[in-house]
């Protein structure tokens, strides 16, 4: 299992944004009525190996927030689980973004701290869904930044990796594993990770790519 995220803190201009949630929720049921978290499902399409081993899709997407397992022997009863929106395998990144994470992306520049995060196994998708959200995500930002030349915004990045409970900074892999602090008035911080000030989209793009490198040969 793994996370891939995005944090974006916002100025507090704003009063926080309410995501309306999905009266029945998984698995809890019709608890929440109002929520800020946004749950969605990406199914990945098998892969050529797994449709050279003749695997199937072990889950059914029953309608756009619903998915079940697909239970050949009948052993147990087939439950579904419901989520904010479920993506079909043959749904595009674009639809999967615009659908499930552009409103929170764009929240940051109205001064909301906005979290868009990834989680699943090995080889589920997480870096390949992750990279087209981040894609688009830069695009709109950009744009919203070029429509509204009034107003000054600074982009500031910064990226960390923990793995086997190490931290590192990905825009510092020379620095040793860096220690989790909590501060009294901003909560858990990581002490000493690098944070960049972005000039543009493609200077974004370019750190990103070097964390994304660090990350890649870490993992190697
Ligand atoms: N929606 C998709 N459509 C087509 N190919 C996909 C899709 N999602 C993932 N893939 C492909 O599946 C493979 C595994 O995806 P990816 O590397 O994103 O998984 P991951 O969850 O990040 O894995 P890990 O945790 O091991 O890093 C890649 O070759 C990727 O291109």
């Amino acid at each position: 299992m793994g996370y891939l995220g995005i944090n974006m803190v916002g100025t507090p201009a704003t009063p926080l944004c309410k995501i309306q949630r999905t009266p029945s929720c998984t698995p809890g049921g019709p608890k929440v009525s109002e929520e800020k978290i946004l749950v969605t499902v990406r199914m990945r399409p098998l892969n050529r190996k797994e449709q050279a081993m003749y695997d199937l899709i072990a889950w059914d997407c029953i309608d756009n927030q619903k998915i079940v397992f697909k239970n050949p022997n009948h052993e147990r009863p087939t439950i579904p689980y419901t989520f904010d929106k479920v993506f079909e395998p043959a749904c595009s990144t674009q639809k999967v973004y615009e659908e499930g994470a552009k409103d929170v992306a764009l929240s940051a520049l109205t001064g909301i701290n906005a979290t868009i995060f990834a989680y699943g196994q090995t080889g589920s998708g997480k870096t390949f869904t992750m990279r087209g959200i981040s894609e688009n995500a830069i695009k709109d930002i950009y744009e919203h930044i070029k429509n509204n030349q009034e107003r000054d915004f600074v982009l500031k990045i910064s990226a960390l990796e923990i793995y086997n409970e190490t931290v590192v900074d990905l825009l510092n892999r020379e620095s040793s594993s860096l220690r989790l602090l909590d501060d009294p008035e901003k909560g858990t911080i990581v002490e000493k990770l690098v944070e960049e000030v972005v000039q543009d989209s493609q200077h974004l793009r370019h750190l990103i790519g070097i964390c994304e490198g660090i990350e890649r040969i870490m993992s190697t």
